[in-house]
């Protein structure tokens, strides 16, 4: 099993992860083990939510990701429940809407998830915006830690939260988060982001991995997938896993989704790494956390 990012380096996960070409977890820090690849399912409608779930745990997948706002928790649920997999063998998180940041609010919100899901504990729960203009995150938070200190959440985390963010949670409450979901990719490559999260012990689970498309078409990406006979997608998303990050790329198709999850028999040489580093272009394609106040009806 792998530990935390920075107490192995990249090479010694690599190694490790070859040896048996299965999905590495990272150890979070409060010792659960969440696989490094993941499904998301952002986009993908209730109804064929769970067609495409059980499509990706035939597939080998073993981490799921999905959310109040997707509407599809229930159909989530119905696959893990129906796939034949022991329930400690499936990773779920979810994340709490935009609409639900007062705390009484957000802890009938925790138990709405939990009975949609249907699975028990929930492994992860996130807040999943920070909403800096909407009441105070801070007060969600402790909400989240009462749940998670009863046994109703496995572990808890935030998403789209900047460093300030950050700094005002850890400086006033006393659960750290265990990932922070952020958008993520070669074009928008958050190396302060990250390495604040990496140095107070929060994972960094990336959101759009691919850029939701927009790296497909990248001629420095499709060079080197030329080089190591993959697709571009597959190189990006084997970027993303040594450099430590959790990534969960979304597809409804079955033959995406498998290539996605192919990415534990080749590696990216170190010159092909610092390629990719060098395509940051600070281009954000998701909303602003620090400006992002939307909350839904
Ligand atoms: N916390 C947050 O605020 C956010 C979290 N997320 C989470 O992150 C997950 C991933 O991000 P997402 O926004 O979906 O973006 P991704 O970067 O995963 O890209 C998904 C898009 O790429 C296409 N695609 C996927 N695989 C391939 C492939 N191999 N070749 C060509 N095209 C491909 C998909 O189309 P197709 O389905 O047709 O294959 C879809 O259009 C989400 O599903 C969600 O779980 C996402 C956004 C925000
Ligand atoms: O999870 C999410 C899916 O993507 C949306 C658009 O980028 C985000 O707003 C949302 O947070």
């Amino acid at each position: 099993m792998f530990t935390h990012p920075g107490i192995l380096g990249p090479r010694d996960r690599i190694e490790h992860v070859m040896a048996d070409n299965t999905i590495p977890s990272i150890t979070l820090n409060n010792g659960v083990d969440i696989p490094q690849l993941g499904f998301g399912t952002y986009q993908i409608p209730p109804r064929e939510t769970k067609g495409a779930v059980l499509t990706a745990l035939e597939a080998g997948y073993r981490h799921i990701d999905t959310a109040q706002m997707y509407g599809n928790e229930r159909e989530v649920g119905e696959a893990v429940r129906e796939s034949g997999l022991s329930r400690s063998d499936v990773f779920v998180t979810s994340k709490l809407n935009n609409n639900a940041h007062d705390p009484a609010v957000a802890v009938d919100a925790v138990a709405r998830s939990t009975d949609e899901l249907g699975l028990g504990p929930i492994d992860l729960y996130l807040v999943h915006w920070p909403l800096p203009e909407v009441g105070d995150f801070v007060d969600t938070w402790r909400a989240l830690e009462g749940q998670y200190r009863s046994g109703a959440l496995r572990t808890i985390g935030v998403s789209n939260f900047q460093q300030g963010h950050l700094e005002r949670l850890l400086a006033n409450t006393e659960v750290v988060p265990a990932v922070n979901q952020i958008e993520v990719h070669p074009y928008f490559q958050q190396a302060p982001l990250r390495a604040f999260n990496r140095d107070h012990g929060i994972v960094t689970e990336a959101w759009a991995p691919i850029g939701q498309g927009a790296v497909l078409d990248d001629p420095v990406l499709a060079e080197i997938a030329g080089q190591v006979a993959r697709t571009v997608a597959q190189v990006t998303l084997r970027w993303h896993i040594q450099r430590g990050d959790v990534i969960f790329p979304k597809s409804s198709s079955p033959a995406r989704a498998a290539e996605n999850s192919a990415l534990f028999d080749f590696e990216l040489s170190d010159e092909q790494v610092a390629r990719i580093d060098a395509l940051d272009a600070d281009r954000r394609l998701g909303p602003d956390p620090d400006t992002f106040n939307w909350v839904p009806a």
